[in-house]
């Protein structure tokens, strides 16, 4: 790719060879916009690129990586920093958890950590950089709205995308006033692979989102401008009210001495 910029920023998705990576795929490359398809899944990826770039007429990349692994994800890492030509991070390679708390092991718990939210923070900060040195781009970060509840019942996983919200929502504060995008997107049940490879079965759950329906929608939030999009959730008032009821917190979270209710009685 060259270096020069263009009007349409280049496009990097991670976890681009199925679900809702792939339809981001071609809902930029419909737009206009090259991209940079990033899965470990090779051979899904040419075969994508293939489609696209026949399809819409506009430049793709492939990069091989398991985000996982420090030498692949440094790669990528590399990619975002020199590559000016990509104004655009879509930050969505995840994988789900089976299982009680007391059933995960110390490997699966590493893995599920290292790409739902190391590898998501570090591609943040390796693009965030040049981005503001250029006063505009965008970073999109794929959460859930399992992160808003963990009655939902998979506790390590709906960390790791309370985890996304917040770096989104932190991120979003830091670099908006220097001219970058932060939308964090957080789908409920969506149609993809995701639920076969954790060992769910899909058809068991009672509502499902289709992922081309997930993908437009979260895509009308991205052109508004939305810090946070919840395709799922009807009543938009509810978000309003619950983030409204954390800044309420701000001005007594800070205080000096403890509650009077945590004050020893003499
Ligand atoms: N589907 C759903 O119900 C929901 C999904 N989400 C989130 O959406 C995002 C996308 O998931 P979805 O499309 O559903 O699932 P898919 O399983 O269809 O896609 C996951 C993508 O991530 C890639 N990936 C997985 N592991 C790695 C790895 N170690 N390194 C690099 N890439 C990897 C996969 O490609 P490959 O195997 O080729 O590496 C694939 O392209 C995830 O962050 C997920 O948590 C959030 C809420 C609901
Ligand atoms: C993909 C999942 O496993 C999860 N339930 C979610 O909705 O995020």
């Amino acid at each position: 790719m060259s270096t020069q910029p263009t009007l349409r920023p280049a496009v990097l998705i991670t976890g681009a060879s199925s679900g809702i990576g792939a339809v981001y795929a071609e809902r930029f490359a419909r737009r206009g916009h090259d991209l940079v398809l990033v899965a470990r899944d090779k051979s899904r990826l040419d075969a994508l690129a293939a489609r696209l770039s026949e399809t819409h007429g506009v430049k793709i990349d492939v990069l091989q990586a398991d985000l996982t692994q420090p030498a692949d994800l440094e790669a990528v890492e590399a990619r975002l920093r020199s590559d000016a030509r990509i104004g655009v991070l879509i930050n969505n390679a995840g994988m789900a958890q089976t299982g009680a708390f007391v059933q995960q092991g110390a490997q699966a718990i590493d893995t599920l950590i290292d790409l739902n939210t190391t590898a998501v923070t570090r591609l943040a900060a390796a693009i965030a950089p040049r981005l503001v040195e250029a006063g505009a781009g965008s970073i999109v970060n794929i959460g859930s709205v399992v992160g808003l509840a963990p009655e939902l019942g998979m506790t390590v996983y709906g960390a790791t995308k309370a985890f996304v919200l917040f770096l989104s929502q932190g991120l979003q504060l830091e670099l908006s006033p220097k001219g970058i995008y932060v939308q964090a997107v957080l789908p409920a049940a969506t149609r993809t692979e995701i639920w076969e490879r954790a060992g769910m079965d899909v058809n068991s759950l009672p509502e499902v989102m289709d992922v081309e329906e997930l993908v437009d929608a979260a895509l009308i939030g991205y052109d508004r401008r939305e810090p946070v999009t919840i395709p799922p959730l009807h009543v938009a008032a509810r978000w309003d009210a619950l983030d409204g009821a954390r800044q309420g917190l701000l001005s007594d979270i800070r205080q000096a001495h403890a509650a009077e209710r945590y004050q020893a009685k003499a």
